[in-house]
């Protein structure tokens, strides 16, 4: 009796040790990753400031910038494995959409059509989404190491509610920039007929793309709502599963 009680403490214990020392990897994968992230987007920032006080002018930006800004936004992508194995308590879809929209638009709009990378729209999501980063990195790094400071919680929390529909205007704008291109070009689209029997137009599938905007981009937005009165205002929010 007392050898089982005795097992079943130490089998407890183990248990927590294993707790502990994941979440203690987790917490110092996540620093890591934060710190990173953090420092990637400060480099963008810079290369993009450096870039406009020489040159004087925002053509040919984005293609000095195209290969940092695509290494950080697709290492992103870690952001929705970090949901989906429960290191980070956000849902899985929320973040999917959030990630998959920014790489869509850096690997199959800004990336595949040079004619629009010197567009003000892309210099407008460009800026938004530079400064929403280093806020939102910087925000969980101080948090996980337990010194955040209030104005950078204050930041991530109030600057979406101008800066997300600012992003996305940019996004959108640059879309709607590439379709006369898009359309001309026939890029990415399959006609009939072909050896696979399969047909698709970009071009409309570009603007199913800007019309999902309209149900997907308020969810977005109500999610960081409630973040926000959750973290700044300490109000309790019982979430539905996602
Ligand atoms: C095939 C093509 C498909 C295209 C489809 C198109 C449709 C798209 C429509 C919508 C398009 C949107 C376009 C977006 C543009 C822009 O980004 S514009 C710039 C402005 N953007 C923002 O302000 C971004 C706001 N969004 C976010 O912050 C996130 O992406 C989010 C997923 C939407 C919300 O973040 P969430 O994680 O849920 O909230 P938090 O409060 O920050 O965190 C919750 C808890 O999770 C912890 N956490 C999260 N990440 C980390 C991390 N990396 N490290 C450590 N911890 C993390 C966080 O601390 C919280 O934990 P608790 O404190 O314990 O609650």
């Amino acid at each position: 009796m007392a050898s089982t009680e005795e097992d079943g403490s130490v089998e407890e214990k183990e248990n927590n040790n294993k707790k502990r020392t994941k979440s203690a990897i987790a917490v110092a994968w996540l620093t890591f990753y934060n710190i990173a992230m953090t420092a990637g987007w400060l480099v963008l920032a810079m290369a993009m400031i450096r870039f406009y006080i020489q040159r004087g002018t925002h053509k040919g930006l984005y293609k000095s910038i195209a290969r940092t800004l695509k290494f950080f936004q697709t290492i992103a992508l870690l952001e929705v494995v970090h949901c989906a194995i429960g290191i980070v308590r956000t849902s899985v879809i929320v973040t999917g959409v959030q990630v998959c929209s920014r790489i869509f638009m850096v690997w199959f709009i800004t990336n595949s059509i040079k004619q629009i990378q010197n567009e003000e729209s892309v210099i407008l999501f460009l800026v938004v989404w530079t400064v929403t980063e280093i806020t939102r990195y910087s925000f969980y790094t101080f948090n996980l190491l337990n010194h955040l400071p209030y104005f950078i919680k204050w930041a991530r929390y109030n600057m979406f509610i101008i800066m997300y529909p600012l992003g996305v205007v940019g996004e959108l704008m640059t879309i709607y920039a590439a379709l006369p291109y898009v359309r001309k070009t026939g890029m990415l689209s399959m006609r009939l007929p072909n050896k696979y029997n399969v047909s698709f137009d970009y071009y409309y599938f570009l603007i199913i793309v800007m019309l999902s905007y309209i149900p997907l981009f308020p969810q977005l937005y109500f999610h960081m709502l409630r973040q926000r009165r959750k973290v700044l205002l300490g109000e309790i929010i019982v979430e539905k599963d996602e």
